[in-house]
């Protein structure tokens, strides 16, 4: 068997003609050293942002398949150059388009899905000893357009060409030295991890940490693709990105921010089934991607939901959530800018119940108010006021010391047994049609959790720290006196006045209720309200967030089984939904059996 290597190489490193050199040298280099070499290539520099600037010269909204054709050049130009540096330092190379590489796509122009790739093509030109010099981001589709794949797309191309050609890794060579604790750009003293985990990377980049595209590395998870992230320009070894069980389990492993979010909030909603599939089909009918989504316990059988979108989209999300509070009886819809959204992530963090509440704490250590708050096993995000962004993330990165060179971790050679999740997954990638197609691998019911609902609280900053402080059991977050949080949901304040939810193990109820009335007694009428036993229900799987309809599935599901949504947590792995405890079972029926799940 050949030993095949997939080299990615992003805008930033085939710039000009040095850097396209320079990366040449480099797939010259793995084939001596043995290996057959794909490299994928992205468009020169800002090439791609220039041709969608062109292309609004003539059209502010140009169409969706001569979009295509436009930016596919991009990559195009890249790979001739490519082949042509390749034969100058003494090699052979054949450059390829996404169509002759044979990429087959569905015809969602601008953000195509792949579904299949033949690979006969590919393996010739590697048998006959040829470098192949691939075009990132683009496909055909059924019907032989060409189509890209979502802008940042060219890394999924290489994860996906690794998957199909059995590479023994895939190398994404950017002009960083592999994925640091945040983003350097923000923030200088961030550093540079060994490895990461699969999971904790796809959180990571769907969060917004920009160094690799989520979907790539949702590919790479399913189909167990050994990823590295690495220079172009110097010779450091970079971060390995690998299966959960061969990297550290840490609290916090990185930082995100996504800087140009905005909110959207669906106020006097009636507190029935049905509520949120309505919300979620309304937004699915103009492609509006929804990012956090809120939905606070109900007031008097009033209900409240806000979820955020890129600011680029409000004008869309206002519109269709206009029509959904309308179909509703709702009462109004609200809306916030200029917001940003910082996230942290651990695949540790459910080992550390204080994460949560030294990211609050580290936040009113700045004054800066959190508008809202969701949470899922490894991952904390809070909106901000956008100003206050890069001094947050700086303020969170020193709180966590995540400068500091951490002590040595588990092994990293990726080969441990595949854990149970893990074996599902696999199993469910085995049947499917398309190589994107959706990965859901679980539906389950955690019966044993409680909910508390902390309301009125005042809008203001600390009150977040001070409340899970205290339930953590103090800002050391000491196990033996605290209890576990698990959800967290904070929703937009109302005349200076907020609410929040979590929910801990239904044992803890009443220790997590005693610990939160402390600080709710500072804050005048402030109330701890306890449900002692609520059922939380999961859908897991794989990139759940970047397939907009597993909400859309997830919520019509519960309102045709006439199941109240009480709180709501979405991860890119995970979508939970906290229901009452005697309708847990009815919901989990329904849920599975709409996803196909045994
Ligand atoms: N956590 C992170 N680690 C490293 N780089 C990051 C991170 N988050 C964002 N970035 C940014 O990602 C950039 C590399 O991605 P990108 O510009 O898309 O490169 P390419 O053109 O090679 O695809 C870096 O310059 C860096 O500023
Ligand atoms: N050229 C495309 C695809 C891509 O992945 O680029 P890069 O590797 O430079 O992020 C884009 O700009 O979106």
């Amino acid at each position: 068997m050949p030993r095949i290597i997939v080299q990615k190489f992003g805008g930033t490193s085939v710039g000009d003609t040095s850097r396209i050199r320079r990366a040449a040298a480099r797939a010259v280099a793995a084939q001596k050293a043995g290996m057959q070499v794909v490299m994928v290539v992205s468009a020169r520099g800002k090439k791609t942002d220039e041709l969608v600037r062109l292309a609004g010269e003539f059209d502010i909204d140009p169409p969706a398949r001569e979009l295509d054709m436009l930016l596919a050049t991009g990559e195009q130009e890249s790979v001739a150059l490519m082949a042509m540096a390749i034969r100058e330092a003494g090699a052979e190379a054949v450059s390829l388009t996404g169509g002759q590489i044979g990429i087959s796509t569905d015809d969602t122009y601008g953000k195509a899905r792949i579904r299949a790739i033949k690979t006969d093509r590919l393996k010739e030109h590697l048998d006959a000893g040829r470098i192949v010099v691939a075009a990132g981001f683009q496909g055909v589709s059924e019907s032989g357009d060409i189509t890209t794949l979502g802008r940042g797309g060219s890394d999924l191309t290489a994860a996906a060409l690794a998957a199909v050609l059995g590479a023994e890794r895939c190398e994404i060579y950017t002009d960083v030295p592999g994925v640091f604790t945040v983003d350097p750009r923000i923030e200088p003293s961030a550093r540079k991890l060994d490895c990461i985990g699969y999971d904790e990377m796809l959180e990571l980049a769907s969060l917004g940490a920009g160094v690799m595209h989520s979907r790539s590395i949702e590919f790479a998870g399913k189909y167990g693709v050994p990823v590295v992230v690495r220079s172009s320009l110097t010779d450091e070894p970079g971060t390995l990105i690998a299966r959960a069980g061969s990297v550290p389990s840490r609290p916090v492993t990185g930082l995100a921010l996504v800087r140009d979010a905005a909110r959207v909030t669906l106020a006097g909603l009636p507190d029935r089934p049905g509520v949120m599939a309505e919300i979620f089909r309304r937004m699915a009918d103009r492609a509006i991607p929804l990012d956090m989504v809120v939905q606070d316990l109900s007031v008097a059988g009033i209900a409240e939901v806000s979820f955020t979108v890129p600011q680029e989209d409000l004008a869309g999300a206002l519109a269709a959530a206009k029509v959904a509070v309308d179909e509703l009886d709702g009462a109004e819809v609200t809306v916030g800018t200029d917001l940003a959204k910082i996230s942290a992530v651990g695949a540790g963090m459910p080992d550390r119940p204080g994460v949560a509440a030294k990211m609050f704490r580290t936040l009113a250590g700045i004054d800066c108010n959190v508008v809202l708050v969701t949470t899922s096993e490894i991952k904390v995000s809070c909106l901000i006021a956008r100003d206050r962004a890069d001094e947050a993330i700086r303020a969170v990165h020193a709180a966590f010391a995540l400068d500091r060179e951490e002590s040595a971790g588990a092994g990293r050679d990726g080969n441990e047994p595949l854990s149970p999740a893990e074996q599902r997954v696999r199993t469910v990638v085995e049947g499917l049609q398309g190589m994107e197609d959706i990965v859901v691998a679980d539906v389950s019911l955690d019966t044993d959790q409680a909910r508390l609902s902390v309301r009125p609280v005042p809008d203001r900053p600390g009150v977040l720290a001070d409340l899970f402080e205290a339930v953590a059991g103090g800002p050391d977050d000491d196990p033996s006196t605290g209890a576990t949080v698990d959800m967290i949901v904070q929703n937009v304040s109302h005349a200076g006045h907020a609410a929040i939810s979590f929910t801990v193990p239904a044992s803890e109820a009443e220790l997590a209720a005693q610990l939160a009335g402390a600080p709710a007694a500072t804050w005048g009428e402030g109330e701890v309200q306890t449900d002692p036993h609520v059922a939380k229900l999961s859908v897991s799987g794989v990139g759940l967030r970047s397939h907009t309809g597993v909400g859309l599935k997830l919520f019509a599901a519960l309102a045709e089984a006439q199941v109240n949504v009480q709180l709501i947590g979405t991860s890119e792995m995970r979508v939970s939904v906290v229901v009452a405890a005697n309708e847990g079972e009815r919901a989990v029926e329904a849920v599975r059996e709409a996803f196909g799940i045994a």
